[in-house]
């Protein structure tokens, strides 16, 4: 019976295009200037980035690193660009009518992204379905481990309080679904591209 559902966002709630045509470069184009006008701020997420701070984030950000300063600062960015209207979090129609129903139905709603905490707060809050975060109880990201280790979904499932069985994880990603189910979690690999998956949309999903 499951319980609760742990939801990967870029490629499986949301376009793998927003992120990578829309929000990298949105955090790209700005990393330099948001430094400079947030030294304060900057400082102690910038400790953990070696050599030159913005040549290191942005080779980070062109190889698509997960590295946990990266992922807080480029979620700092964001802030600005859904604040002003510039960005619009993109959530597919089926992700959002089933993460409502599901909701409404009791079923515990959690997310595990490489993005931040306060991105994930904000792809959902500014949503082009309206503000989905109601709707979940919990998000986690890479503070609590990196998603291709079991171990980090263990985590999880003792910070949700549900046994790995009652927890059901939705990802785009084989290495995220193989972490998952070593962990003993239920999983559904979302393939939107070539069908290739266990689903290719939320609407598939039987729980
Ligand atoms: C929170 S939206 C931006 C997602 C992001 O920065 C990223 O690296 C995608 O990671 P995911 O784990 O959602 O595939
Ligand atoms: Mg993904």
């Amino acid at each position: 019976m499951v319980k609760a559902i742990l939801t990967d966002i870029e490629g499986t709630t949301s376009s793998i295009a927003f992120v990578t045509d829309t929000l990298f470069p949105y955090a790209r184009a700005r990393l330099a200037d948001w430094i400079a006008a947030h030294a304060h701020e900057a400082a102690p997420i910038l400790k953990d980035v070696p050599g030159d701070p913005v040549e290191t984030l942005t080779r980070w950000i062109d190889e698509d690193r997960k590295e946990t300063a990266l992922k807080t600062l480029q979620g700092l960015i964001w802030a600005e660009g859904y604040a002003d209207g510039t960005l619009k979090g993109h959530v597919y129609p089926d992700a959002a009518e089933a993460l409502r129903r599901w909701h409404a139905e009791g079923i515990g709603l959690y997310v595990y992204s490489s993005g931040s905490v306060a991105a994930q707060k904000l792809i959902f809050g500014y949503s082009n379905a309206g503000d989905l975060t109601p709707l979940f109880s919990g998000y986690f990201d890479t503070t609590t481990g990196p998603k291709k280790e079991a171990a980090s979904y263990r985590r999880i499932a003792a910070d949700i309080g549900l046994p790995v069985q009652e927890i059901l994880f939705l990802s785009d990603s084989v290495p995220e679904i193989e972490a998952a189910r070593a962990a003993g979690f239920k999983t559904y690999l979302v393939d939107r591209e070539t069908g290739a998956g266990d689903v290719a949309s939320f609407a598939e999903i039987a729980l």
